[in-house]
């Protein structure tokens, strides 16, 4: 772990939002409005529960928890080594539209192993229904995460943003392909072991954030790592609570929490497991955009100081710029990787795709 901790310790709120070096400081926040009907403590999660025709429980998952309840915790867990997982050497850019090749794989795309990656898939494709209702959410996509990257995945609504993630966090299986997680090939786990490494190495932040509404924002942030029979790590917990500026939000339930301080306990919740990526499905979608920079500002310092990996899917250019790659995606196909994202190449690129 990086020097993170003087970082940590300013207050959350009182910061100015950072701004990535490459981003238009000046330009206002343009955080989407919540298409899902916002923060609501009665968000079942229910939407996220194991990519299995079975019910969780039957699989030894918690109904509706991304990182469900194994049967058996496994001992060999990445974060048993007691700091969050090692930055890799930086991988060869994807470039994954990159037509160079007649397979279509972008030159140095196979050049390191995958299992050094946070999350790839190489040929992933999804396809919901038959016949009539027959949609290719995925069509043959390849993409590489470098562990310690923060990167945004973007498109026109239908263009499969959501699908990608769901696959490459393992909620949501391919019709074809090869996905990996956390240096494991999942694409051919039973589901128990894939709920089990979900729950060790994948930490979820979502846009109407998904707190249980019975449990204090102390005990949401404890959740995964009980289920897990996992105690937190102290110095990781304060940095957490009061880098995020929760301290003294500790023993109030979702329903007495502002929305930015609920999706501050979501993040301190991902992050608390030390996993090896989080994904972020519109983290600031249903913020203010203060509250949205700011999140996005402690988002961005948990890559740069903990060599945390972040994959966040957005409709938001001034979300994308804090990234260090913006993934541009059109009828399920990976159609441009933009490096250092600024909000204005963003926003051209979406012209370019939604014109
Ligand atoms: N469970 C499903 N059953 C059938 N079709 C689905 C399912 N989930 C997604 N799709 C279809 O797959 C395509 C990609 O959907 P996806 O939700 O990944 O897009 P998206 O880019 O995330 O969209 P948005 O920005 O609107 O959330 C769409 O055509 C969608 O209708």
């Amino acid at each position: 772990m990086k020097g993170i901790m003087s970082e940590h310790n300013r207050p959350y709120e009182s910061d100015e939002p950072w701004q990535p070096s490459h981003a238009a400081p000046s330009e206002p926040g343009s955080f989407t409005p919540p298409r899902h009907g916002g923060p609501s403590e009665h968000s079942a999660p229910s939407q996220w529960a194991a990519p299995s025709p079975q019910p969780a429980e039957q699989q030894g998952g918690q109904p509706g928890q991304p990182w469900g309840h194994p049967q058996s915790p496994d001992p060999q867990s990445a974060q048993a080594a007691g700091a969050f997982p090692a930055q890799a050497a930086p991988a060869q850019p994807s470039h994954a539209a990159n037509p160079a090749r007649p397979d279509g794989l972008a030159p140095g795309l196979l050049d390191t192993p995958f299992e050094t990656d946070a999350a790839a898939g190489i040929d992933l494709t999804k396809i919901y229904g038959d016949g009539q209702t027959r949609v290719t959410a995925l069509d043959s996509v390849h993409v590489r995460f470098t562990r310690g990257t923060f990167t945004a995945i973007m498109g026109p609504s239908g263009s499969g943003k959501s699908t990608l993630m769901h696959c490459l966090a393992g909620l949501d299986r391919i019709t074809s392909g090869r996905v990996f997680l956390a240096g494991q090939e999942i694409s051919g786990l039973p589901d128990s072991k894939l709920t089990t490494l979900r729950r060790d190495n994948v930490g979820f932040i979502f846009q109407s954030f998904n707190l249980l509404p019975m449990l204090t924002a102390e005990e949401n942030i404890r959740l995964p790592l009980d289920l897990a029979g996992r105690k937190p790590d102290k110095a990781l917990w304060d940095q957490l609570v009061t880098g995020l500026g929760i301290a003294d939000r500790l023993k109030h339930r979702p329903s007495e929490l502002s929305g930015g301080q609920q999706q501050r306990v979501a993040c301190a919740r991902a992050m608390i497991t030390k996993p090896h990526v989080v994904f972020a499905d519109e983290p600031t979608g249903a913020l203010d955009s203060k509250s949205g920079a700011n999140l996005l500002t402690y988002l961005r310092h948990c890559v740069d100081d903990l060599g945390q990996t972040i994959i966040m899917v957005t409709h938001d250019a001034k979300a994308a710029s804090y990234a260090d790659r913006a993934l541009m995606l059109l009828d399920g196909r990976i159609v441009d990787d933009i490096t250092s994202p600024t909000a204005e190449a963003v926003n051209e690129a979406m012209a370019g795709l939604e014109g």
